[in-house]
Order: C-alpha cells, then structure tokens, then sequence
C-alpha cells in the first residue's frame, strides 16, 4: 500500500539506519528500485521532482507507482521532492501523494516558516506528512542551482523554533552537501558537529540528508569509457553516509547514483551491441543496473534490509 513515513521514520531512528528516497522519472528506474527493496525486505521512498511531473507527466508516475505497489505488495511512500509552492503541494496531496517536500530554503527565516505551516495545516487535514528544508543545500541539478558560495548551513537554534511554530513532520538540513555530480571541490566533508547539537536541540525527530549520492568512480569510468565526458565529479563518501543513518538522519535522497548506474549501463550497452536497436535491450539492462545499485544502498549504506 502507498504509506506516510511516520512509522518508518520513527523505527528508523530508534534503529539507527535510514530510508532510501530514490527519485523516479520513468518505468524501468521504478521499477528496478522496488525490485531491490522487494528483494532486501526493506522500507522505501518514492520520490518525484517537479521536472519529473513535467517529464512524464503527473497522472503517469501516479500510476506507475500504483502499479509497482500493486505488483510488489510492498508498503511505499510516495513523496513529492522539492515542491516550491503551496499549489504543487495541494496538487500532490490531492493527487494521493502520501508526503511532499516544502522547500522554502530560498527564503527568508519568516517567510519560509509561514509557507510551510500553509503546506503543513492543508497536509494534516489529509493525513499526509510534510517535509521542509533550512538552510540552503547548493549544487547544479534539475533547475535546483544555488550559487555553491551562497549555500549555507542550517542554525541549530533556528532548527529548532522552525519546527517548533511549523509543526512539520521532517526536515531537510544543510551540512554540506549539494545537489548533483561535482559536490565538493577539495576533500568531501559534512558538519556532523552541526547535526549533533541540531539533534540535541530535536532529539528524536527526523531530519533528511539530500545531495547524498556517492557518484561512485566506477560508474563515472564506465560512461567515459564508453563515449561519455565527466570529470572532477565527486560524491559523498559512503562512510559518511552510514554514520549520518546511524545518527538522526532518517531519510537520505538518492538521484545522481542512479543515473550514472543507468548512463553508464546504457553506453556500455549500445557500446557492446552495435547492431542492437531493441530498446527493451538497453532499457531492460539499465533497470537491472538500477536494481543493483539500489540494493547495494541499501545494504551498504542505508542499513535498512530486513527492516519492514
Ligand atoms: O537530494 C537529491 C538528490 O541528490 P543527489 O544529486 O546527490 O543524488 N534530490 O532531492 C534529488 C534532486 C533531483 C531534482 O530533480
Ligand atoms: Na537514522
Ligand atoms: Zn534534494
């Protein structure tokens, strides 16, 4: 069934991992994630960004998702990710969505917590949990650009009365990640200082780590070495990762990685089979690239297998 993440939250930070929010834009990348999290027995986000709505448009991946809950009988959360307005909230809501993201982090203190209550009040009336960000994450990906220099980190203290007069579920802080494959410049790093006191300040309540793809080199390698051109990209380590879900991260947004999983897959596909043009070929060996690195996540990274 298409659940909240109340409960999954809250098993997940008394447990100590995290659940995977993956975000989907067509069949096969939804439906390799939730073979993977079928087969790991695991929990599991479905995310949808407002450029995949534009992409597949909305009444598409409502019904993919349906369609993937219903095949797999697994409990799904269907999340809207960086929603930027009261309408595209409502418009989730009352489309079914069981959570949405308000990501006011643009705007000022005030204006931010006003927005959010708006989406938190409308979200409850309708059983639906709500996510919002402070501080600002940076990095280049789907029209989500923050100049990296202006990016700044969420204030403990204003993390705490944000909650406090918002009423939201989960939120999204600014430790140091952004979006996207070229997240640090120098040496990775995340302020788990800053995510210790804003946890001594909200003990139990889950906060959300976006901008959390490994860009792991072997896929990036793949994609240059079958006629791709990336380079200097660089993710967060996976280590960092597990400790942030053994800490009060509950939710950690995997894009990037699953796109470079399919890129590559894709290239090295088409590469290999120059007479090949069945799209069901490549398509159908880049879900199973799909399902692979979503079961490495959750195994290695989220510490959510067995946890349903
Ligand atoms: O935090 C993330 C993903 O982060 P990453 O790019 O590290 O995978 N997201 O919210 C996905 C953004 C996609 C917008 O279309
Ligand atoms: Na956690
Ligand atoms: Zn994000």
């Amino acid at each position: 069934p298409l659940v909240t993440s109340k409960e999954l939250f809250k098993k997940a930070y008394e447990g100590g991992y995290a659940i995977g929010a993956f975000n989907v834009n067509n069949m096969e990348i939804i439906q390799g994630i939730v073979e993977a999290a079928k087969e790991e027995n695991s929990p599991l986000i479905l995310q949808v960004s407002a450029g995949a709505r534009k992409y597949a448009r909305p009444v598409y991946l409502k019904k993919l998702v349906e369609a993937a809950v219903e095949d797999t009988g697994l409990p799904v959360v269907l999340h809207l990710d960086h929603g930027e307005s009261f309408e595209i909230c409502k418009a989730c809501i009352d489309d079914g969505f069981t959570s949405v993201m308000i990501d006011g982090s643009k705007l000022p203190f005030e204006e931010n917590i006003t927005l959010t209550k708006k989406v938190v009040d409308y979200a409850h009336e309708h059983g639906v949990v709500v996510e919002a960000e402070l501080g600002r994450i940076g990095g280049v990906e789907d029209n989500i650009s923050v100049g990296e220099r202006e990016a700044t980190f969420t204030d403990p203290d204003q993390a705490l009365e944000f909650v406090e007069r918002t009423g939201v579920d989960s939120l999204a802080i600014a430790i140091g990640t952004s979006h996207g494959a070229y997240k640090f410049k120098g040496e990775p790093y995340l302020d788990f200082k800053r995510l210790e006191e804003i946890m001594k300040r909200l003990p139990g309540f889950p906060l959300v780590l976006h901008g959390a793809s490994t860009v792991l080199p072997e896929f990036v390698e793949a994609c240059n070495k079958y006629g791709g051109s990336i380079h200097s990209a660089k993710g967060v380590p996976e280590e960092m990762l597990r400790k942030a879900a053994s800490l009060g991260i509950c939710k950690i947004n995997i894009d990037t990685d699953l796109r470079l999983a399919m890129t590559a897959m894709i290239r090295k596909y088409l590469a290999e089979n120059p007479s090949e043009f069945d799209p069901r070929k490549y398509l159908g060996a880049a879900r199973e690239a799909i399902k692979e690195m979503v079961k490495h996540k959750i195994r290695n990274v989220l510490g959510s297998s067995n946890k349903l």
